[in-house]
């Protein structure tokens, strides 16, 4: 990222999510800024995921305001919130695609919403889209059942390009994929976050993918953000959970693998 004034394009302030009495997040806050890929992590079950909802509209919480692109989520129009739904596209841990569609279909799907679109460029928007996410050329006339899992995910990406969003969310987007699989992946986000200028938020275990395609990270932990800060930053932070996590014999390997960004 360059030293311009950041511009917050996701506001998370005061939040707090609930399932019956088990309180996930309470007074959460998040800013994210254009451009950046941002890395949430943190232990199983701190609410990455419920996170990711939240912020995705897809989870109404309990308290808080969430603003997006200058949008309030929660008290948004139904216009303004289909408005603002073009403006993201959000990738599933198994890509969610609908399998009785092929893969050029189930990337068409969100382009349906937009009403005059000719079916010819729709046509050829989803086959660009199906090429940025680095499937084959024939990948589309194929159905989920007959992709592998990398390829279902590749998928799940194309469909949330599918209206050029400015922000992308991905939820655990190398979880279940081979080593060589994963590292492709995360060069592809990379990439991708550079020549759109996409924003990401980026819901992660994987150690790698925080090296590879993060400018900043975020902790959840204590039912909050705990800290947020570059990786070099992170191995400064004194709480034992982000200590173990980022001093461990993998984030050490993790961090050998990959030559550390300047400044992350
Ligand atoms: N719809 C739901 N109903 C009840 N509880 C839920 C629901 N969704 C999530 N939870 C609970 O909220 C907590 C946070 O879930 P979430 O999936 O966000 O965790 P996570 O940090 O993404 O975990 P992991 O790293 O294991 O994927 C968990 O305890 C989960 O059981």
């Amino acid at each position: 990222m360059t030293d311009t004034p950041k511009e917050t394009v996701i506001r998370v302030r005061g939040v707090r999510n609930q399932f019956g009495s088990h309180v996930v997040h309470d007074d959460l806050d998040l800013d994210v800024y254009r451009g950046e890929v941002l890395g949430v992590v943190g232990g199983s079950g701190t609410g990455k995921s419920v996170l990711l909802r939240t912020i995705a509209g897809l989870q109404i919480p309990k308290a808080g305001e969430i603003d997006v692109l200058g949008t309030n989520v929660r008290t948004a129009s139904e216009d303004d919130r289909q408005a603002l739904e073009r403006r993201w596209g959000v990738m599933f841990q198994d890509g969610a695609l609908f399998s009785s569609l092929n893969v050029r279909e189930n990337v068409e799907v969100p382009m349906r919403a937009v009403k005059g679109l000719d079916p010819d460029l729709r046509r050829q928007m989803a086959d660009l889209k199906i090429a940025l996410s680095g499937l084959p050329f024939n990948a589309g006339d194929k159905f989920p059942s007959e992709l592998s899992g990398g390829m279902r995910k590749r998928a799940g990406l194309a469909r949330a390009l599918a209206l050029d969003p400015e922000i992308l969310f991905l939820d655990e987007p190398t979880a279940g994929l081979d080593p060589i699989g994963a590292s492709e992946f995360d060069i592809l986000i990379r990439q991708l976050s550079q020549t759109m200028g996409l924003t990401v938020f980026l819901v992660t275990h994987d150690l790698d993918t925080l090296h590879a395609t993060c400018d900043r990270i975020a902790v959840l932990a204590e039912k909050k953000v705990l800290v947020t800060g570059t990786m070099r930053e992170m191995l400064d932070v004194e709480h034992p959970w982000v200590h173990e996590y980022f001093h461990g014999p993998r984030a050490r390997a993790a961090s050998d693998a990959i030559p550390a960004k300047k400044d992350r």
